[in-house]
């Protein structure tokens, strides 16, 4: 049995279908489901008939069409990704498969560790998580205009009149860009952005300074103070849109790369933790539960040894890409160590998410690996814990460490409750 597989199919369009059998295999053993089509007529039928997550072209064409005679047709049906594998793709070849609708190109034969690197990048991009906008500005007039061009463009806005709450509103809205007036009657913008730089946690958050100033020398005296760019209050909302999506998509990729571990593209250790202690405070005003798990494969060092690394490291990738499938959200999910992994999940009771653990538990156990021509299969042990009362960050990992001990000593492969 493979992952389970929510996404749409990547395509294969090629001549050389016998050539992917090992490279369908394993994109399926990562949960990628996958349909190969020799002929033309085939793969347009089926893009006709289904949503693709992507669609990948041989260059070298397909049994019944070269790949340049496919384009056209193919992208009257599919708006989406179009990858194009080939062994020595020229500068200029590129350059015409791109007018012709191709968006990425990889070598041939597809090194599969990069393929699913790009479907990981292109699943992720294709979430369309909104942007969330805060607005500190004490006066109404201008924060219901600035909401209404944002919101209009689907993003999440929320709007802040006195500047003082602003700690109250990073920590459980946790705003991607700030736009904040310059003068307010409680301090000054620039005085509220040096602050917000005195956190870590916040430090790389935008802030775009808002302000009817146009004193270059205020402006710049501004931002040298910690905002990131200034814009003059009444402009065009075109320029008010351009200028919070550029700053979001900057701020979106930087955090991406300072936050995610590099093998499995999950949040690092300290940026787990950081998001629990969010979690956490976030939880704290609502009576809602919160539960937090800590998974560790089980003798891994074996499945090292006889295997090899990269096969250990394509184990732990797997575990990440089902634990990113099946956990409420891949902000939630953490690569805590080597093995080890943590999933927050908030407004869950221990129960309810030892549940969600166990499933995720038979589902990665089920899974095959491959190793050469054979395959193996691995498993995990877990560990469960509530937040109670008054409960640090630290106190509930421990907790949840506990459970996982316990668990590995009643003989692994299941999942533990703390008492
Ligand atoms: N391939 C690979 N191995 C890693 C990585 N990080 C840690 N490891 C290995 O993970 C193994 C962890 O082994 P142990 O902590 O002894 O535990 P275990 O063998 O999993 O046994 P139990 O946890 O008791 O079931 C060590 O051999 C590490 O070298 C990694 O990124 N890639």
């Amino acid at each position: 049995m493979n992952a389970p597989a929510t996404s749409s199919p990547l395509l294969i369009g090629t001549s050389r279908r016998e050539s992917i059998e090992l490279l369908q295999a394993q994109l399926s053993s990562y949960g990628f489901p996958v349909q190969v089509f020799g002929r033309k007529s085939a793969l347009l039928a089926a893009l006709h008939a289904q949503t693709a997550a992507a669609v990948l072209l041989d260059a070298d064409g397909l049994e019944d069409g070269a790949t340049e005679d496919v384009l056209p047709l193919l992208r009257r049906l599919f708006q989406g990704p179009v990858l194009c594998a080939g062994t020595e793709l020229t500068v200029s070849r590129q350059i015409a498969l791109m007018r012709l609708g191709v968006t990425g190109f990889m070598s041939w034969p597809v090194d599969v560790q990069v393929l699913i690197d790009r479907l990981e990048q292109l699943e992720e991009a294709g979430r369309h998580n909104p942007y969330r906008v805060l607005i500190v500005d004490d006066s109404e007039t201008v924060t219901r205009w600035v909401s209404q061009i944002l919101q209009q463009a689907g993003m999440q806005v929320r709007s802040l009149h006195n500047p003082l709450d602003i700690f109250i509103a990073l920590e459980r809205f946790r705003p991607e860009i700030i736009l904040m007036d310059v003068y307010m009657p409680e301090c000054g913008g620039d005085e509220m952005a040096r602050l917000i730089r005195q956190h870590p946690q916040f430090d790389s958050v935008p802030i775009v300074f808002l302000s009817t100033e146009t004193s270059r020398g205020r402006q710049w005296l501004a931002r040298s103070m910690g905002g990131d760019d200034f814009l003059i209050k009444n402009q065009e909302s075109e320029e008010l849109l351009a200028s919070v999506v550029i700053t979001v998509e900057r701020y979106r990729r930087l955090r991406h790369w300072m936050t995610r571990d590099g093998l499995t593209g999950l949040l690092d250790h300290t940026h787990l933790i950081q998001q629990l202690e969010m979690q956490i405070s976030a939880t704290a005003t609502q009576s809602v539960p919160l539960s937090y798990a800590m998974i560790d494969i089980d003798h891994f060092k074996q499945v090292n040894d006889q295997h090899g690394h990269a096969v250990g490291d394509r184990v732990i990738k797997s575990l990440a890409r089902l634990l990113r499938q099946m956990a409420p959200s891949a902000d939630l999910i953490g690569r805590y160590g080597g093995e080890e992994f943590a999933v927050i999940f908030p407004g869950l009771s221990q129960i309810r998410a030892a549940q969600r653990v166990d499933e995720m538990r038979a589902a990665f156990a089920a899974l095959k690996h491959l190793d050469g021509g054979g395959a193996l299969q691995a498993t995990f042990s877990a560990g469960v814990a509530v937040l109670g009362n008054n409960m640090s960050a630290a106190q509930l990992v421990e907790a949840a460490d506990m459970a996982l001990y316990q668990a590995k000593r009643a003989g692994r492969n299941q999942v533990g409750m703390a008492s």
